[in-house]
């Protein structure tokens, strides 16, 4: 791995801006400190995080009115890590901000790694992850299977989205057959089309009532099914740009959207590149879900499922139980690991 080295000079300013940040984070976190004991803040209100920007977080909360609020908040300094999804207790002061002062047990948590190859929570409480992908581009062998084991590793919910059947044959094509397997896995299967009038029922249905994310390769159109789904997207794209003019990283936090029939989105490009993470060997094996009968059935404890006599997975591949396609995108997906070095 290939580190970029940095003059001491560098060096030295990059730790001097760190210190400042850290000094000013502290000054806030004492004032608020401060406030909260003088009981300048109000009452604990439940909320939830919408976005995040550094130290600062937008949270939602529902006002007497019952009406939808949001409210740009501090967190304390013991706070670290909220992320877009989760959520909180807070509390207001006399203006429209606030500030966090718990969060709430997560249901799930999506993880990306840093800079630094370092794995960090990027939202949390997803109902279901949407694996989008198209007739074009055309999804390589094992690219489907890549997704859901990634997404089985976070013990959220993947549906498989089809957009585009405008391009389809009329009987479906061997994509169709495709689904047609997963759907016998047991994996949620939804058809759509951003072209058609009627192409987004289904995935309407979907995602009402949910928390949903969106990934897929590039070009499957996430962004037009979002811009679909979020008729006043566009609105708010403006209104982020307005933000990022005063100095805040909008462009790479999660965002979290109501759709207008109820049920949430959460979208950020780091998001949507979800699946293309590191994975280890036993994520990959645990994540092909028609395995999990079989496995601890070898008959030797380490089988590694290769030519091993006695192997309860080749076994069930041979009588058919185990789609042979599906054992060897595993195997694949299993070497590509050994050659990045793992
Ligand atoms: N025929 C057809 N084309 C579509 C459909 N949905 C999207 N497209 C087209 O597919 C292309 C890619 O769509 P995008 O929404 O930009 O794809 P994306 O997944 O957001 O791509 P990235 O932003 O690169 O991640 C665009 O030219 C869309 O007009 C569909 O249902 N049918
Ligand atoms: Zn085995």
């Amino acid at each position: 791995m290939s580190k970029r080295k940095l003059t001491r000079q560098q060096r030295w300013r990059i730790e001097k801006i760190q210190a400042e940040r850290a000094k000013r984070a502290e000054r806030v976190d004492a004032r608020d400190g401060e406030r909260l004991e003088a009981g300048e803040f109000g009452p604990e209100r439940p909320g939830r995080v919408t976005a995040h920007f550094g130290r600062s977080l937008d949270v939602e909360a529902v006002d007497d009115s019952g009406q939808r609020h949001r409210h740009r908040c501090h967190m304390r300094a013991n706070m670290d890590g909220l992320v877009t999804g989760d959520r909180v207790v807070w509390r207001q002061a006399n203006d429209d901000s606030g500030v966090v002062v718990a969060r709430g047990e997560r249901d799930s948590v999506l993880e990306r790694p840093d800079a630094r190859g370092q794995l960090k929570p990027v939202a949390a409480n997803l109902d279901q992850i949407l694996i989008v992908f198209a007739a074009e581009p055309e999804p390589h062998a094992n690219l489907i299977d890549r997704y859901l084991v990634a997404a089985e590793a976070t013990g959220i919910t993947p549906v498989l989205v089809l957009n585009k059947v405008d391009l389809l044959p009329e009987h479906g094509g061997e994509l169709r057959d495709l689904l047609d397997r997963y759907e016998a896995l047991g994996y949620p299967v939804v058809l759509a089309s951003v072209k058609q009038q009627d192409g987004l029922d289904a995935l309407h249905q979907r995602l009402t009532g949910r928390t949903s994310v969106f990934v897929g390769q590039s070009g499957v159109g996430k962004s037009s099914l979002i811009d679909r789904l979020l008729p006043d997207h566009a609105l708010r794209i403006g209104a982020l740009s307005e933000d990022s003019r005063k100095g805040t990283h909008t462009t790479t936090t999660a965002m979290l959207y109501h759709l207008p029939a109820g049920g949430e989105l959460i979208d950020s490009p780091g998001i949507r590149e979800f699946g293309l993470t590191h994975l280890d060997a036993e994520q990959v094996t645990v994540g092909f879900i028609e395995f999990h009968d079989y496995l601890g059935r070898c008959r030797f404890r380490d089988c590694r499922h290769r030519e091993e006599p006695g192997c309860a997975l080749l076994a069930a591949v041979e009588r058919g139980d185990i789609h042979p396609q599906r054992f060897a995108s595993y195997r694949r997906i299993l070497a590509s690991l050994e050659s990045d070095g793992e």
